[in-house]
């Protein structure tokens, strides 16, 4: 469904020096710097699959999204979205294809969402029967009722995103890239949306990119993930496997009825945190068994839970391994 061969976008950047005089030199005589944003990345999605695709920030994440959509023309590589090349962008891609991005807005301020829904029916060309029977869809699912008919400018952010949602959604997009769709979002309106868009995944079998800094984003909606760190791919695989490569020990979470002793729970394995009631320690995966066994019979447990590490953690240490590797390799 997408292919992308060593894609890579540089922008030219006009480099203004510093000091007046030569801010005012540089008004004839402007110097430029490249930023490689892309610098050289492969892979291939699937139809239907749901992809994180994660960087810290300045990573290249929002540039390979919007290359994608054929909003970027690339410096080189070559990128296939079903068969189409972005840079053309063709009706027929356009019709196929959607970017939400969490930052801006495609709803027009002052009328309500329901007009922008009618304008992308008729740019879309969505015929009646069809749109008729994914609003009402949408309508359910997102809970739409009263906030089609309020202007835009008087919802809330929540309500906002989810009125953007069914904007995108309304021709049935088979490819969508989401750039940090539940940014700014409470928790609850979050896992709205992360359930939305893995129901849409699955009711339509559409291929599903997605960048987030939300781990929850992620954890719930994407079985695998790349990770774009400078430009340039650190890790595409299954998350399950990153977790296990990156941080293999596991945690087990206690609620206790008292207070225990740190050195008894040092006895246990490496304590992560410890409030008076309530401890997490850190063991490897060979000796959970043996480790849950003997806190029970020694601690006084009121709960007990086995978690992988967070997720944040995890990326947070990926990123940071990326980072030594390349102030070794001296770049
Ligand atoms: N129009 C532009 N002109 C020049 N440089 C740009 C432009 N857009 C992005 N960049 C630079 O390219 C790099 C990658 O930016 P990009 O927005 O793709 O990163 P990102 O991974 O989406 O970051 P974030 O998580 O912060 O949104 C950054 O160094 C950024 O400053």
């Amino acid at each position: 469904m997408i292919s992308v061969r060593d894609l890579r976008k540089h922008y030219q950047v006009h480099k203004r020096p510093p000091g007046l005089k030569a801010a005012l030199r540089s008004v004839f005589h402007r110097t430029y710097t490249s930023v490689k944003a892309v610098d050289g990345i492969s892979f291939d999605i699937q139809p239907g699959e749901r992809v994180g695709f994660l960087g810290p920030n300045g990573a290249g994440k929002t540039t390979t999204l919007k290359v994608l959509s054929g909003l970027l023309h690339p410096s080189s590589g070559e990128v296939r979205v079903d068969g189409h090349v972005p840079r053309h962008r063709e009706e027929a891609f356009l019709k196929k294809i959607m970017l939400v991005t969490g930052q801006k807005q495609q709803l027009i301020w002052d009328l309500p969402p329901s007009e922008t829904l009618e304008l992308n029916r008729a740019i879309y060309d969505v015929p009646t029967a069809q749109y008729k029977q994914t609003l009402d869809e949408l309508v359910t699912l997102l809970d739409l009722g009263e906030l089609l008919g309020k202007p835009t400018r008087q919802l809330s952010l929540g309500e906002r995103m989810k009125c953007e949602l069914a904007v995108a959604l309304i021709h049935r997009p088979k490819v969508l890239f989401l750039d940090e769709p539940t940014i700014g979002l409470d928790v609850s309106m979050q896992a709205t949306m992360r359930a939305f868009i893995k129901d849409y995944n699955e009711r339509h079998g559409a291929t599903l990119i997605l960048t987030s800094h939300y781990m929850d984003d992620v954890a719930a909606l994407c079985p695998r993930i790349i990770v774009i760190d400078k430009g340039i791919v650190s890790y595409d695989g299954g998350l399950d496997a990153l977790v296990k490569r990156v941080r293999p020990e596991k945690r087990v979470v206690l609620r206790l009825s008292q207070a225990v002793d740190a050195p008894d729970l040092a006895a246990l394995g490496k304590v992560v945190s410890h409030d008076p009631l309530s401890a997490v320690l850190q063991v490897s995966q060979d000796a959970v068994n043996a480790t849950v066994s003997r806190v029970l019979s020694t601690l006084p447990v009121m709960d007990l839970t086995v978690e992988n590490a967070p997720l944040e953690e995890v990326m947070s240490e990926l990123f940071a391994e990326s980072k030594a590797r390349r102030q070794g390799a001296g770049v």
